[in-house]
Parts: structure tokens; sequence; C-alpha cells
């Protein structure tokens, strides 16, 4: 959410500019300029109606509040290099009769970047289309349009003015000097205009590879495919192919990448993207991936090997007991088999602290701008009564597009709380720590339980999801969104705080109702933690003393489920069991109660209750770390890393 307030702040600063009068410090873009202009038609926006700034000065009247043109479609051309000031990019638009007007983008796509970037994207001389415009006004009375979608903005082309240059010369340099997008819309002039065939084709293969470079895949692939099939043979049609398959690749489709690698005839110069795309289509076939290659590359230094998409054994269906959607395998499976891993939406490592959520919805909207499937997956998720076709998510597949026109950032901000992961990892002895953070929507339908079926795993920065216990056909594959060796009331407090709901899993009925009978484990639970998050206060043998407690509850319990009931609670006060073993030698002659078993114990009850849980193999390396099997480790010169894994 920061992010999202920081531009909210910015919007504001800029109104109380505009407001104070002081807004003649924005004024030195209002040069004189001259210029003729006929606005392209624009493609996707078709069937708007249009509105010109005298209309809206018009409908403004006395009016100074903001107000909504929706469903209308405001042209003008882009009338100075684009500036950003407190996080908006602020430009100045023209329109066909010379009126000018300020534009603010102020969206999570755009709210960090640099002047240059700012620059790439939104280029002087272009063209643009912004629909359903909310307008306020300066005191001055000079609109500011404010778009916060950045798909409610498309530039339509570049109009070059009061230059002799070839104009096709200067597409080409736009493309050497790295401006992609300037590039790409100078070359769609050549698309509309040209009245050769050869001369498209050399504009559609030249955009094409503007737009490869400047990440906008869907594109890059559309004007590949368009110039292919005007010239399948021929001059470009080697270089087409080509980026016909590195868009495929970054889109996963491995499958038809590998095919137009193989088909281009450069085998030769590109025998190690082919080897790529073939190790992925490997893994999106077969669904192995060496973890071992993985992690031994990781303590060695080496360049980590990537992984290509895999969906296997499982489907996204409604859960039957009120947790909305969820997945669920599909056939019987044995534990450690994977049902699927996936690419991030949007995934940011830091080795300091968890990255800031406002980069994460910034890639989250770009990403969703290159490739329609990625937002048809997102929107999947945010449409919570739908269940998607599993097609959207599986490597090698077609899928169908639905989606027209959508505000993203909604979408991201809706999704990331509710939706997003944190990893966090302990490394090695010296016990390094590692953040990722991201969204990885297939991962994001599972449900949360507190003994739960699977495990995630980052690979990378890919989601890996295993199961964690032998699962029948149809069982709900489930993952711990928290750490699940804590006091039943702690979760729930966070399942509720963080996420709102109230955890529906069979561990917390049951144990909701024994705290709900015994109101001083509660208490104790709820101490326990509070010591435990501020270690000043920490008494380590009123914690020990916890465990006691929980143990002679549970040497009472009797029947069928009881082993299972243990073990849950052994769990949910792993904490306290653990303060005592670690200090046994001092406090076993102070136990009057029942005494805490041994480490053997504990660790049999909290690999069942989340067996494969990331951090349970933290906790595995501190004891480890702990007893003597680190000095055998230590002697073979063995890192604890081995045990992590
Ligand atoms: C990451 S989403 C999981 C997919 C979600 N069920 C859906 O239909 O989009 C998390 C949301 O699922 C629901 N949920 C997940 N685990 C649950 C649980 N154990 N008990 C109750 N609700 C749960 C909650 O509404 C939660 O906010």
């Amino acid at each position: 959410m920061a992010l999202w307030s920081a531009a909210r702040r910015s919007i504001q600063n800029v109104r109380a500019l505009i407001r104070s009068g002081k807004s003649s410090a924005l004024l030195p873009f209002f040069q004189s300029y001259q210029c003729q202009r006929s606005p392209r038609s624009h493609s996707s926006v078709l069937g708007l109606e249009p509105i010109s700034l005298a209309e809206i000065r018009e409908a403004r009247g006395k009016d100074l509040t903001k107000q909504h043109f929706s469903g209308r479609l405001l042209q003008g051309k882009l009338c100075i290099d684009a500036e950003v000031r407190e996080g908006i990019i602020v430009h100045v638009v023209e329109d066909e009769q010379s009126f000018r007007y300020y534009l603010f983008l102020c969206n999570f796509a755009s709210s960090w970047w640099t002047e240059k970037e700012a620059r790439q994207w939104f280029p002087r001389d272009a063209t643009v289309g912004i629909r359903d415009p909310v307008v306020s006004f300066a005191k001055d009375g000079v609109p500011c349009i404010e778009v916060l979608n950045p798909a409610s903005l498309e530039i339509s082309g570049i109009e070059l003015e009061g230059s002799d240059e070839d104009p096709w010369k200067i597409a080409m340099v736009a493309l050497e000097n790295h401006e992609y997008i300037r590039a790409a819309h100078l070359f769609t002039n050549f698309v509309h205009e040209s009245s050769e065939k050869g001369d498209r084709i050399a504009a559609l293969s030249y955009r094409s590879e503007a737009w490869l470079r400047a990440g906008l895949l869907d594109k890059a692939l559309e004007d590949a495919e368009m110039a292919l099939k005007l010239q399948p043979e021929g001059p470009f049609s080697s270089e087409n192919l080509l980026r016909k398959a590195r868009a495929l690749l970054k889109l996963h489709d491995y499958r038809a990448a590998l095919e137009c690698f193989e088909s281009s005839g450069l085998a030769d110069d590109t025998s190690r993207e082919m080897e790529r795309c073939r190790r992925f289509l490997e893994h999106s076939e077969q669904g192995l991936f060496d973890l071992d290659e993985y992690y031994l590359s990781r303590e060695s230094g080496k360049s980590t090997p990537e992984c290509g998409e895999f969906v296997g054994a499982v489907r996204i269906g409604m859960s039957p007991d009120g947790k909305g959607r969820g997945l669920f395998a599909t056939q019987d499976v044995k534990a450690g088999d994977v049902f699927f891993f996936c690419h991030p939406l949007s995934a940011m490592h830091d080795s300091e602290k968890l990255p800031a959520e406002s980069d994460l919805l910034a890639q989250m909207v770009r990403n969703c701008m290159a490739s329609g499937r990625s937002l048809e997956q997102l929107v999947s998720l945010v449409e919570s009564d739908e269940i998607p076709e599993l097609n959207l998510f599986k490597p090698n597949t077609n899928w169908q597009q639905r989606i027209g026109f959508i505000d993203i950032p909604a979408c991201a901000r809706k999704t990331s709380i509710d939706y997003g992961y944190k990893f966090e990892r302990v490394i090695g002895l010296e016990r390094r720590r590692e953040f990722l953070s991201g969204l990885w929507i297939l991962t994001a339908f599972a449900n949360h339980s507190c003994c739960p079926s699977a495990t995630q795993k980052a690979v990378g920065s890919a989601s890996l999801v295993r199961a964690a216990r032998d699962l029948k056909a149809g069982d709900e594959v489930t993952l711990a969104y928290l750490d699940p060796f804590m006091p039943w009331d702690v979760r729930s407090r966070q399942t509720e705080s963080r996420w709102g709901f109230e955890c529906a899993c069979e561990r917390c009925h049951f144990e909701s109702k024994l705290h709900s009978e015994n109101r001083d484990l509660v208490n104790s639970g709820i101490k326990m933690e509070k010591m435990l998050e501020e270690p000043s206060n920490l008494d380590l043998f009123e914690v020990s003393e916890m465990a006691c407690t929980v143990e002679k509850m549970i040497s009472r319990w009797k029947g069928p489920d009881a082993q299972r009931h243990k073990h849950w609670m052994r769990a949910s006060y792993y904490k306290a069991y653990e303060v005592y073993l670690l200090n046994r030698e001092e406090f076993e002659k102070f136990i009057t109660r029942q005494a805490p078993p041994s480490w053997e114990a504990i660790m049999e009850a909290l690999s069942f209750t989340a067996p494969g849980y990331e951090g349970l193999l933290t906790l595995l390396t501190t004891v480890v770390v702990s007893s003597s099997l680190a000095e055998i480790l230590r002697e073979k010169g063995l890192s604890s890393e081995y045990v992590v894994i």
C-alpha cells in the first residue's frame, strides 16, 4: 500500500501546488508551439465518444471539483519532454484546437520512474488517446488530466513536424539509441502508410524488434507474426522467426518457441537460447527440475539454473467448506510429488529486508501490460466467483482472451494483500537471511491450513508446490500462509488481521474448542508470544513451564484421535518446548510437573503437523546445530545448508 499512498500524496502535492496559484512553476511547458495535427484513430478505444477540451471546460462551469468523463476519449499530442515531479510524470498535451492541458501520470507502473524512463515510455510528439478522462482544474483554469490506469492512455503514433530528416532514418536512430517506444511508434507510421508490401514488412519487422526490446511481448509477437504472414520466406523471415521465438519463450510457450528457433535457420547464432528453450520444454512436459543442481550452484556461487513452468496433477475448484476457490489434486500423489511450478507475476529478492510493496505493484502492472495472458491470470484471481480454465496457467497451451479494458492497478492492489507471499530463508550456520516477496498466481489459489497438505518452495524466483503428504485424488492442496508452530489464538489473530478470515482448518476447529474451554491456555499462549517478541522480557523458566503445563494436559488424552491432537498441541507450543529443551540441564531439577519429551518427539509433532514447511527445516537446523550432529557435519566439511534443503 505504501506506493499507493505515496502516489496519492504526490497527487495532492501537485494539486496543492496548482490550488496555491503556484502553478506557474509548471508554466515553462507552455512555450509557444505551432503544429498542424491529425490525430490517428485509436485502435483499442474505438467506440468511445470523443470529447474536446472545449466541451470539458464548458461542462465544468463554475465547478472546480474533479470530474470524471466516463465513456469518453480525449485526444491530443504530447508536446514536451516528460518531467517527473514528486513521483508524478508530468506532460503537456495539445489538442486539435491548440488548447493545452496538463497530464499527470500517477500510477504504480510509472510512479518511481526516472525522467529517462518516463521519456522513453511517453515520448514527445506522440499522439495519445485518454479514455475516461478524470479532470481537475488549476486555479488559472488550466485543465489537469489524471491518469491512474496506464491502460487508459494509448499512444497511437508519433507526429514529426518541421524536420527535413528522412523519417525512416529517424526511426532507425531511435531504435539504435534504445528509445524503443518512440522507435516502435515511428515505425507505426510506415505500417499504416506504406503502399509497398516490402516497406510494410520492413516496418513491421523493426517495430517487432522495438516492442521486444521494450519488453512488450504480445505486441512483438503480433508484429512478427503479421510480417511472417505477409512474407513467410525471404528477407526478414529468419529474424522474424527469431523474434517470434524470443517472445514465445518469455510467454512460456516453449514448444512453439523451439519450433520457431529451429525453423529460423539461425541455430548457430542462437544455440544457447535454444538450449534454454529445450530445457524449459522438458521441465514443462515432465515436471522434473533438478533441485540438487539448483542448491549446489548456489553453494558454489555458479549462476542458478532457471526453470520453465509446469502444471501437473492439480485443478482449481470450489472448496466445500466456504473457503472460496482452492486447489485440488486430480490423482493420487505421494509426498514430495510436484503439483506445479510457476513464475511470478511480480517478485523481488532482498538480502537486507522485505522488498517494498510499491515496487512489486509496479512490476505487476508492467507485466500485465506486456502480456495479455498475465493480465487474464490476474483478473481470474480477482474475479472471486469464477473458476478459471487451467489452460490459462499451463505452458505450451492456447488460452482464451476475454479481457478488453481493465483498471490494472486496481486489480494489482486488490490481490497484493490477499494473495501475495513473503519468503524468508535463514541460510547456513552463520544464519544469513534472504527475503523474497511477490505474487505467484496459481499458487495464490491455494487456501491456507494450519496442518497443510502441500509445501511451497522458492526456486530462484519460481514457486514450486509439492505434496507434503500422500494425497488422494480430490484432496485439497493447502499451504501454510503463516508459521504453523504458534498457539491457536496467535494464529487466528494473524489470519484475521492480515487476511480477514477465520481459519476453517480441522486443527483450528479442535484447538479453538479446547481454548474456549480453557482460558488459562489462551492467556499463556499470548504471554509466551509477547515474551518471545520482546526478548528483554523473556523469562526462560516461565516459558519452559508452559511446555510442562501443555504436556500435563495432553498426557491425559486417550482415544483414536489422541495422538494427532497431541502432535498439534506440541506444534502450537513448540517455542516453549524449544526453550525447555535448549536449557534442559538447567531446568530439569526444578520441574515438578510432567517433563516435556525429547527433541525427537517434538520434531515428530512438527513434521506431522506441517511436513516440509520451510520454517521446519530451519528449526531442524537449529536442533542440528545445538546437537552433536553439527560437529559431525563440520568435521566432514559440510555446512548446515545441506540440512536446510
Ligand atoms: C490466497 S486466497 C485463496 C484463494 C481464495 N479462496 C479464492 O477463492 O480466491 C486467500 C483467501 O481464501 C480464503 N481462505 C484461505 N484459507 C482459508 C481458511 N483456512 N479458512 C477460511 N478461509 C480461507 C480467505 O478468504 C482468504 O482471504
